[in-house]
């Protein structure tokens, strides 16, 4: 197994999780938009900003190829990681996929004060997090092995959860049905 991965909507708590859990699994943690953002020597924002999107989602592709092919490591992928489908199939074939799920209201609550997160910076963000959910939801699934709800959960209750699923199966990929196991979506493997 390469990266244990973590991907879901922007404040589903991929950095703040994955913290936790590369210390407790002794990894390195590895965010995709820290290592993007250290390659542009500016924020994605102002990348946004400058360059649109489509340019923000190539690098995007390229930087989590390299990542999926590194040595282990705790991967957080930024929350729109699995639009293009070369990374759903890169992060599902070559990781051990956590989709945190989070209800848009609850996303809402946890960033409703941050303003680093481009495609919040709206009138309506609550409106915003429920199209995004809508549209990225489906994909998550597609993408992951472990589905993990993070509503009400401590981020270590979390943690320990995670720990559970990866020592049940602690192969490249997750076999059988265990209880929180992600619905089949279309399997590459
Ligand atoms: N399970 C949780 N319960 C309550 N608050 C949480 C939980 N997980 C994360 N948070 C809080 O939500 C906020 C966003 O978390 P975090 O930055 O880890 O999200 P993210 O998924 O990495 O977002 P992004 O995709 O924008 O990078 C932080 O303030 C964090 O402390
Ligand atoms: O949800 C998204 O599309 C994004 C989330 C962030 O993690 C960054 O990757 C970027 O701001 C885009
Ligand atoms: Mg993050």
């Amino acid at each position: 197994m390469s990266a244990i991965v973590l991907i879901g909507l922007p404040g589903a708590g991929k950095t703040t999780v994955g913290r936790q859990l590369a210390r407790r699994l002794q990894l390195p943690f590895v965010d995709s938009d820290q290592v993007i953002e250290d390659r542009l020597g500016c924020t994605i924002r102002a990348f946004f900003e400058r360059e649109g999107e489509p340019a923000f989602r190539d690098l995007e592709e390229a930087v989590i190829d390299e990542l999926t092919r590194g040595p282990a490591c705790v991967l957080s992928t930024g929350g729109g990681a699995v639009l293009r489908p070369a990374n759903r199939r890169h992060l599902r074939e070559r990781g051990r996929v956590f989709y945190l799920r989070a209800a848009p209201e609850d996303l809402f609550r946890r960033l409703r004060h941050d303003r680093t997160r481009p495609l919040l910076q709206v009138a309506d963000p609550l409106r915003r997090l429920r199209e995004l959910y809508a549209a990225r939801d489906p994909l998550y699934r597609e993408t992951a092995h472990h589905v993990v709800e993070t509503g009400r959960p401590s981020v270590t209750l979390l943690v320990h959860r995670m720990l559970a699923q990866l020592e049940l199966d602690p192969s490249g990929v997750a076999q059988g049905s265990s209880g929180d196991e992600a619905p089949s979506g279309p399997r590459e493997k």
